[in-house]
């Protein structure tokens, strides 16, 4: 009798997730995204286009794509957005291109966006968006960790820190809440969420030919 061949690699037999990780501004969601890119060659960074100044450090086309104004508004209207959302003053987005395909593929897409854009994504595929909210300790550390950053003026951190408590209203729109209080901890946590989304037999769709295999008498 001829055995049924279990699947080698999960990747090619499900559908991409889309991982998001929101936060108020300065509790280290670019930092542990970062930390998941570099551990986990699977996932790959959605790369928003915005219009805000870019940061010392930052590149062009990796960490953002840096846009005007003119070209922003040109890409919302020829739809070119999966979401899209001010924030801070400026303006942010998900490009559609590069996700859409890719999630057809098996390839996993991290997101770091805020709330509005978690939304948006959850209202148009549901079934794809796993939502992780990240919590700083305490206000003040998030303060610490604004103005030890170093990449902001006093202007731009008093505004971030003004929004901070509104942002942190909206944890209960995630599916998992993280406080990252110690980063290798925290690090930790969000992997084992990543981890485990992956396993859910919902996105395993490859498997439902091995498993008829498995039963067939
Ligand atoms: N657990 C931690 N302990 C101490 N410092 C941290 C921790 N996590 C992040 N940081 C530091 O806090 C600062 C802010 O982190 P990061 O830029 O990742 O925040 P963010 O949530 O992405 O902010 P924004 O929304 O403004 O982009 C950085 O200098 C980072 O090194
Ligand atoms: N709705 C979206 N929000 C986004 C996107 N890209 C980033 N962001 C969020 O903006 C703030 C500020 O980011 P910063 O890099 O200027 O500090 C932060 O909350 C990001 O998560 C996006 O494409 N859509």
């Amino acid at each position: 009798m001829v055995q049924p061949t279990p699947p080698s690699s999960d990747a090619l037999h499900r559908r991409g997730l889309m991982f998001i990780m929101s936060s108020p501004s300065g509790a280290g969601k670019t930092t542990i995204s970062r930390m998941l890119l570099e551990a986990d060659p699977a996932i790959r960074l959605s790369v928003s286009a915005t219009t805000r100044p870019m940061r010392p450090g930052e590149v062009d086309g990796k960490d953002y794509h840096f846009v005007t104004q003119g070209r922003f508004d040109e890409m919302v209207e020829n739809e070119e957005f999966l979401e899209w959302a001010h924030v801070f003053g400026n303006s942010y987005g998900t490009p559609k291109a590069q996700v859409k395909a890719g999630l057809r593929e098996g390839q996993d897409f991290l997101f770091d966006i805020d709330w509005q854009g978690t939304q948006q994504l959850y209202q148009k595929l549901e079934t794809d968006v796993v939502r992780v909210f990240l919590l700083p300790p305490s206000i003040d550390e998030l303060r610490r960790r604004l103005t030890g950053r170093g990449t902001d003026s006093a202007e731009v951190i008093a505004a971030r820190m003004e929004r901070a408590r509104a942002e942190i209203s909206h944890w209960d729109g995630y599916d998992y809440v993280v406080v990252n209080d110690d980063i290798d901890e925290c690090f930790a946590k969000v992997r084992e969420i990543l981890h485990a989304e992956r396993m859910k037999r919902a996105r395993q769709t490859g498997l439902i030919g091995f498993v008829r295999e498995l039963m067939r008498p």
